[in-house]
């Protein structure tokens, strides 16, 4: 039996029998679709469309690329930045499904490092558009010798690439260099700030304290950050004043640099002695950039600050900008400006209105600081750092003999912490004399008993305290 396509055709002339075969096919498409869904999994269905998408995508007749090299024009002092930003984008794109890659670890950093590797393709997916980059790394018999990426995709992308996919990459590579830069520390010396690299390791996890503790001043640093908009919609200045106080050794100036490192802030060190006068100290002052810890060590050392109560003071110095020289006055200390031009700083009232400041006093004698600077919101967390206590000493035990476990003599050791009064760095320098962490461990022992026998006439400070006082 045949099949009459003329028949066929003539009985779809009229438009209701298109209509009927076109709503037939709907039916048919909607079914197919639904079947599709339940039967096939999301995953293999994707699968399917990537792969689809990559066969067009490979057509050689609609693909370009662009070549990226690492010199613009061969020159060696003029690097390609393009370059400089893939090289940092595109490791952000490795995924564990990498069958070939380059790690590294570079000095003084704690992660590694992960790179594009020559015999691997890198597929970027931005905006539901797919790219995909190649390195180059130029012939092995040419002596000038440089890489290259090579960036390819569909022709109908062109726009998309130049508008928004490089600059995406752009800012992707901004914003990885600022949180790889080096911090800095400023030291204010003749009416401006130098500045050196902070290279200092300590961070939260090598800080010997109480975890409590620790746990405490991570907890409001997180939440001074969080609160920005609220400090703005109530007219407070943002920023957050803590002191650190206890005996030499106990920490404070590691605790300053953990918490530069945690927050990725510069710090500005100032020392009382080298500022002038109240303009000079609203001049430095102005001159620390935003996001920023202010630090004001050994405050009980700078004598402006605690002889404010002091009778021949009041009589002398006053809320101007004067200078003061002290040299009348009995206890020859010289006075160079007022202590109110700092609480004024403080208290935001002079600030030059930037934000994200954290400023730090620290003493080792809290009693002697005027009580005005210990107020509320100018100092809103006191933070007490002490003997090392419990088990604050594994921290040590792991940053100087690389005990990460348990060693049997921990037990005997924190017991007799316990009964002696002992700073962490007292004990950092016992650790640091032996490289055998055993015999380091036995010699630390030894010397925590013959200090047990001294120390019924050391006074009885508690562990590391904290002492939040509010917002
Ligand atoms: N809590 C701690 N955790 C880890 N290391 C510590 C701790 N305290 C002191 N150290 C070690 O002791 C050394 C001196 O400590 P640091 O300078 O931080 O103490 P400080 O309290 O600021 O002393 P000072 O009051 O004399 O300035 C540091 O290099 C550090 O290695």
């Amino acid at each position: 039996m045949g099949l009459n396509t003329k028949n066929l055709f003539s009985s779809f002339t009229s438009a209701s029998s298109w209509f009927e075969l076109y709503a037939a096919f709907s039916t048919f498409m909607m079914l197919f679709r639904t079947a599709i869904n339940d039967l096939v999994p999301d995953q293999i269905r994707s699968f399917i469309a990537s792969k689809l998408e990559a066969f067009f995508n490979a057509q050689p007749n609609n693909q370009v690329s662009l070549k990226i090299n690492q010199l613009w024009d061969g020159n060696l002092g003029n690097r390609n930045e393009l370059f400089d930003a893939a090289q940092e984008y595109l490791p952000t794109r490795i995924t564990r499904t990498f069958k070939s890659l380059k790690v590294g670890k570079q000095e003084n950093r704690k992660h590694l490092d992960f790179a594009v590797d020559a015999s691997e393709e890198v597929v970027d997916k931005f905006e539901g558009t797919t790219f995909t980059w190649k390195l180059d790394e130029g012939s092995e018999n040419d002596s000038n010798r440089t890489h290259a990426f090579v960036l390819s995709f569909n022709e109908r992308n062109r726009e998309k690439v130049l508008d928004r996919y490089i600059p995406h990459i752009l800012k992707t590579y901004e914003a990885i260099k600022a949180e790889k830069r080096a911090l800095k520390i400023f030291s204010w010396e003749h009416h401006y700030w130098n500045e050196t690299e902070l290279s200092h390791p300590a961070t939260f996890d090598t800080l010997a304290l109480n975890s409590e503790l620790k746990q405490a001043i991570i907890h409001d640093l997180d939440r001074f950050l969080r609160r920005k908009e609220l400090y703005k919609k109530v007219g407070k200045p943002w920023k957050r004043g803590y002191l650190l106080y206890g005996p030499p050794g106990t920490g404070k100036s590691s605790l300053i640099v953990a918490i530069a490192n945690y927050l990725k802030f510069n710090v500005y060190d100032l020392e009382f002695s080298s500022i002038y006068s109240d303009s000079d100290l609203m001049r430095c002052m102005r001159d620390t950039s935003n996001r920023c810890i202010i630090v004001i060590e050994d405050v009980d050392c700078n004598q402006e600050v605690q002889v404010r109560s002091k009778p021949s003071y009041k009589d002398n110095f006053t809320d101007s900008d004067s200078e003061f020289d002290g040299s009348n006055d009995p206890n020859q200390v010289t006075k160079k400006f007022s202590l109110s031009s700092l609480l004024n700083y403080m208290d935001g009232l002079r600030s030059s209105g930037g934000e994200e400041r954290i400023i730090i006093f620290t003493t080792n004698h809290r009693e002697k600081l005027d009580p005005a600077l210990l107020r509320p919101g100018r100092m809103d967390m006191h933070i007490h750092l002490s003997f090392l206590k419990g088990k604050a000493f594994r921290v040590l035990a792991s940053n100087y003999l690389g005990i990460e476990g348990h060693h049997p003599l921990f037990e005997q050791i924190e017991e007799l912490l316990e009964k002696t009064n002992v700073t962490p760095a007292v004990v950092a320098e016992q650790l640091i004399r032996n490289e055998d962490p055993q015999l380091a461990l036995e010699k630390l022992v030894e010397f925590l008993k013959e200090r047990g026998k001294d120390s019924r006439v050391e006074c009885h400070l508690s562990a590391g305290q904290v002492n939040v006082l509010g917002d």
